[in-house]
């Protein structure tokens, strides 16, 4: 299904909280939706055409049975879905855990709300759930520009009232089971004149890594996924899991990246874990959220230091450890980098690739100094925060 509403470049700043902008009046309706059907297959659209599409492609009279790992609805410029489509192995099947086992579990959280619990010990690296999203929609609104007479802010609404109509048509798409999974998640957009549709998937979107139209990096042209358990997850600054996504199998994969208890809350990172509180804080605000998780409760100039200069933290040390490689006469980075190890693990930011690097420097020290036993104990842990 083809909608020909042009894709305009200008990304607009979408209001949150209480909006007290009164509605645009009638004269400024939403623009209607004009609507071409295609046959699922369709590759050949141009550029500046939203294409309203089931992926994998699904058969009219299809089941679960036929597609037991879902289907996603998806809104995507035509040449997008025309990569998707054409990318090595798709549909290829949504990875499963070790023997099949459920190890997570919906319920109320202490943040309120639900969130996504551990019901059994996860190891680092171990896969937690892996999920094709419910919904892939773009995750910039574009501008009516031709809107001539508002305000800036009745402008927007206006145009906010034409994605929740876009929003509408993919929902209406869905399989009976996938819309009420979809309609039962969470909304703190409520007060902002978002939607009911776009109220859920501001609250409840990730980002798809890899998938934008045009260049990547352009913020504007980015896309965003709403999925059934992932949706439920809860946010911290000292997250315990992280996730990919895999373009063949149209899926998000999370997975711990450190051990987690069972009965542990999951969490996953809304924001840049790499900035001080208060940066942290100006970025959570538009999910309704004021942090209040151990790392934004016990924050200091240390700890807002470590995360904002820990890359650079970690290049120092790296530089250093080439140095020594080259002339083992020269003093190594074990002890530099263990103490940052420790700091790290204390702050709960493990799951940085930094670490990762740090565990590969130690182990490489240890190699180096013939001490096999701390080697093999620190290349188990780089091991697995690699398959995280
Ligand atoms: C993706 S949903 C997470 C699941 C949600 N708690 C639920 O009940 O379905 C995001 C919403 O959960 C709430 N939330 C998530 N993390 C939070 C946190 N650390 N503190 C307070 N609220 C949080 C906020 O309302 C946020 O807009």
């Amino acid at each position: 299904m083809l909608n020909t509403w042009n894709l305009a470049p200008r990304q607009i700043k979408l209001p949150y909280g209480k909006v007290e902008t009164p509605q645009p009046t009638g004269a400024f309706a939403p623009k209607k939706l004009s609507v071409r059907e295609f046959s699922g297959g369709t590759v050949d659209y141009s550029e500046n055409m939203i294409v309203f599409t089931t992926l994998p492609p699904m058969n009219l009279d299809a089941t679960l049975d036929d597609e037991p790992n879902n289907w996603t609805e998806c809104i995507l410029a035509g040449p997008v879905k025309r990569r998707i489509l054409s990318t090595p192995g798709f549909p290829r099947s949504v990875e499963k855990t070790a023997g099949g086992k459920v190890n997570h579990r919906v319920r109320a959280s202490p943040f309120g709300g639900l969130g996504v619990f551990a019901t059994r010990p996860i190891r680092t690296g171990d896969l937690i759930v892996a999920e094709r999203p419910l919904l892939i929609s773009p995750r910039g609104f574009e501008m009516r520009v031709e809107s001539k007479g508002l305000t800036q802010a009745e402008r927007i609404q206006v145009t906010m009232q034409e994605w929740e109509e876009r929003l509408d048509v993919a929902v209406k798409r869905m399989t009976d089971e996938n819309r009420k999974v979809f309609m039962a998640l969470a909304n703190s957009h409520t007060e902002d004149r978002s939607g009911p549709i776009q109220g859920i998937v501001r609250t409840n979107g990730y980002r798809v890594p890899g998938l934008y139209d045009g260049h990547e990096g352009d913020n504007t042209r980015a896309y965003t996924a709403v999925m059934n358990v992932m949706s439920r997850i809860n946010h911290s600054c000292s997250p315990n899991t992280c996730h990919r996504f895999e373009m063949a199998s149209l899926s998000f994969e999370l997975r711990a990246i450190r051990d987690i208890r069972q009965g542990e809350e999951l969490f996953y990172s809304y924001c840049d874990i790499f900035r001080t509180k208060i940066e942290r804080a100006e970025e959570l605000a538009p999910y309704g959220i004021v942090c209040a998780c151990p790392a934004c409760v016990g924050a200091t100039k240390e700890t807002d230091l470590l995360r904002s200069e820990l890359a650079k933290r970690v290049e120092k040390i790296q530089a250093d450890h080439h140095v020594w490689m080259k002339d083992q006469s020269r003093p190594n980075v074990l002890a530099a980098s263990l103490k940052l190890i420790a700091e790290i693990e204390k702050e709960g930011l493990s799951g940085a690739p930094s670490f990762t690097s740090l565990l590969g420097m130690v182990a490489n020290v240890y190699v180096e100094s013939d001490n096999m036993n701390s080697a093999m104990k620190y290349l188990d842990q780089f091991n697995n925060h690699c398959r995280a």
